[in-house]
């Protein structure tokens, strides 16, 4: 829906109800007897406050015309009046437990859907902010407003019954007093309609300072965050900012409300004129002798409860459009278009069974959304059994390169060829199931170590013997085997019994994690970033042992232990600039024999410099 402060009208109310069928469909597949029960219960709900008017008339009348030495009379109807009352109270109880459950029913399943669309997104989605802003409003708004309408719904059905059976009980004593009971709310539903419309779009505005908010929230409460908050004293800073998104929030909720409140003292005391008149009529018929005391009873109490559910009927309306406009952002974050390849193939795409050849054929990229090329003119051929490494300066496209191969950006210029085939050709699942890789921004589960490693293939996630040889390949196997409850040990301090990991350690399961996947590329980008030098020189040295008869890319800041790369490819501005052995590119490259020797001088001065302190020591 495109949205501006313009555009919302009853047009797009009127819209927004064509959503209705499948609003239906799901609450008939969250639980059909609840919502068969439910529906009766509120018909029954609708009908019974006129009862009750009824069954007070005739207990009254009864007291009063029934002559003195009949008391069986009045005796039978008050049993009928306690019978009702307690069918009354059996239908609400009722009503609130199912009522209760198949709301929790819907939330879970409305939650669900809302993360099964998120898993069928992609990477390009979730760096999208508008994406980010429709899956805010979906999680935040839409989780219960399905149910809302629901009940709104009903609520129409319960107040339209009872009103028109007040009406009709009325009737018989005043026909034009009760047309004006039910007139008049309607000159305020329009008047109403309109704060609504404007609340919804301050609601539809949120969404980003939201998440800005949520974020704010995150780095004042996260772990990972809180130490530099500390040092950097940053909370307060922090706090200020979520404050004054706290309060744009207020000031906006308090014009709505102020609007709401003048309209509704306006209407709300137009309204209680007419009542109070149509109250003084039945008194005075009373008075006059031209109605009973019962009747007057129960007509008052008619005009009070058509008042009241008139009032409540045009709320609920009111509601049900604006729920509805929540609903249609709802169905159309259900309805975006997964960006992720896994999604778009057809089903004859070529399932990958092993990589035997990979080729870059002049590929270029751009960041969606962005001008600057992050990969230019790249071309590389990498064969079965080939180690490379790929250095570089900051941002010069190594993880860009990889991210490519992984189909997480497929907008790509040029070709890239996976054993000689189109990779946009071949199913997207089957292709990453053949990659192994841990990358810079690796995850760390709060979850047992078990999980940790057995994520990289879930469907042996439970033989210990498959976790223990890729913790073994990571150099890790004796530290699992001496954890308090070995590989079930809970990892992380977010839950209970949690055992925390250094960063290194941390980055070594990652990498067991791409170990325990039997696949024939693997990919370890800048494992360097938390490893120290032997820990780094061991992996590095592994993933060529392991990697007999696969590919291997191994990206690195640490030009000393890329040295024994079989061939490296020096990048810089999104080029390949220079690829060949270490000494290849030393005699070759100017800048990669510079950054070489930058590293190995510090390397040396720092060696030295321990040395001397141990000597002096
Ligand atoms: N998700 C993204 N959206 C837009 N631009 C991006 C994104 N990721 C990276 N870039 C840009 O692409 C360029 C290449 O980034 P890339 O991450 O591939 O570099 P890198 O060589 O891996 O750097 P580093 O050594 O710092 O990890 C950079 O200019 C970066 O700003």
């Amino acid at each position: 829906m495109q949205l501006n402060n313009q555009s919302i009208d009853l047009k797009n109310i009127l819209h927004s109800f064509s959503y209705w069928p499948r609003l239906f469909c799901l609450f008939w597949n969250t639980h059909k007897v609840y919502f068969i029960s439910i529906t009766i219960l509120s018909f029954i709900q609708g009908i019974l406050p006129v009862l009750s008017l009824y069954m007070t008339q005739l207990l009254v009348n009864t007291i009063v015309t029934t002559d003195t030495g009949v008391f069986d009379e009045i005796l039978f109807v008050f049993l009928l009046f306690i019978i009702f009352t307690i069918f009354k109270e059996v239908v609400n109880l009722i009503t609130e437990y199912i009522d209760g459950l198949f709301q929790t029913l819907l939330t879970n399943k409305l939650n669900f859907m809302i993360l099964d669309k998120s898993n069928t997104l992609g990477q390009e989605d979730f760096e999208n902010s508008e994406v980010q802003d429709q899956l805010k409003r979906a999680q935040q708004e839409t989780g219960y407003r399905p149910y809302q309408i629901f009940q709104q719904i009903l609520s129409i059905i319960t107040s339209v019954i009872t009103v028109i059976s007040s009406i009709v009980f009325l009737f018989y004593w005043n026909w034009w007093v009760a047309l004006i009971l039910i007139v008049l709310p309607s000159f305020s539903f329009l008047s109403f309609i309109k704060i609504s419309n404007k609340e919804f779009f301050v609601f539809w505005n949120r969404a980003g300072r939201n998440r800005q908010s949520w974020y704010l929230t995150h780095l004042l409460t996260h772990d990972k965050a809180f130490k530099e908050v500390k040092i950097y004293n940053i909370g307060r800073l922090l706090l200020d900012q979520y404050n004054k998104i706290m309060n744009g929030f207020y000031s906006e909720d308090k014009q709505i409300a102020t609007r709401r409140l003048k309209m509704s003292l306006f209407f709300g005391l137009i309204n209680l004129a007419c009542v109070f008149f149509a109250i003084y009529l039945v008194i005075r018929d009373t008075y006059l002798k031209q109605i009973l005391i019962g009747s007057f009873i129960s007509y008052v109490q008619a005009i009070i409860l058509i008042q009241t559910t008139s009032e409540r009927l045009m709320h609920s309306v009111i509601n049900l459009c604006q729920h509805n406009l929540f609903i249609e952002q709802l169905f159309s974050y259900l309805e975006t278009k997964s960006n992720d390849p896994v999604y778009r193939r057809p089903d004859s795409a070529i399932k990958l069974e092993v990589i035997e050849s990979i080729e870059f054929k002049n590929v270029s990229f751009s960041y969606p959304g962005t001008e600057n090329y992050a990969l230019k003119n790249v071309s590389l051929i990498l064969e079965k059994g080939d180690k490379i490494a790929i250095v570089g300066k900051n941002g010069s496209g190594k993880s860009t390169f990889i991210k490519l191969l992984c189909q997480l950006y497929e907008n790509y210029e040029g070709e890239i060829l996976i054993n000689g085939i189109n990779l946009k050709l071949y199913d997207t699942a089957s292709v990453r199931e053949n990659i192994g890789a841990v990358f810079q921004d690796f995850m760390q589960y709060e979850m047992p170590l078990r999980a940790n490693i057995g994520f990289g293939n879930f469907k042996h996630m439970h033989e210990d013997e498959l976790i223990y040889k890729a913790a073994e390949k990571a150099g890790i196997a004796a530290f699992a085997k001496a954890l308090p409850n070995k590989i079930d040990t809970q990892l992380g301090k977010w839950f209970p019994g949690g055992f925390q990991l250094s960063g290194g350690q941390w980055q070594k399961i990652a990498i067991a994690r791409a170990f325990f996947r039997d696949a024939s590329l693997y990919i370890l980008d800048e494992p360097s970033a938390a490893l120290d030098p032997e820990s780094e020189k061991e992996v590095f040295d592994k993933f060529i042992q392991l990697l007999d008869n696969k590919i291997g890319i191994f990206i690195s800041h640490r030009y000393t232990t890329t040295k024994f790369a079989e061939r490296i490819i020096y990048m810089e501005d999104g080029e390949i600039k220079a690829m060949g052995s270490h000494q290849e590119l030393m005699e070759d490259c100017p800048d990669y024999y510079y950054l070489y020797n930058l590293q190995a001088d510090s390397y040396t001065d720092n060696d030295l410099l321990s040395t001397k302190n141990v000597v002096n020591g």
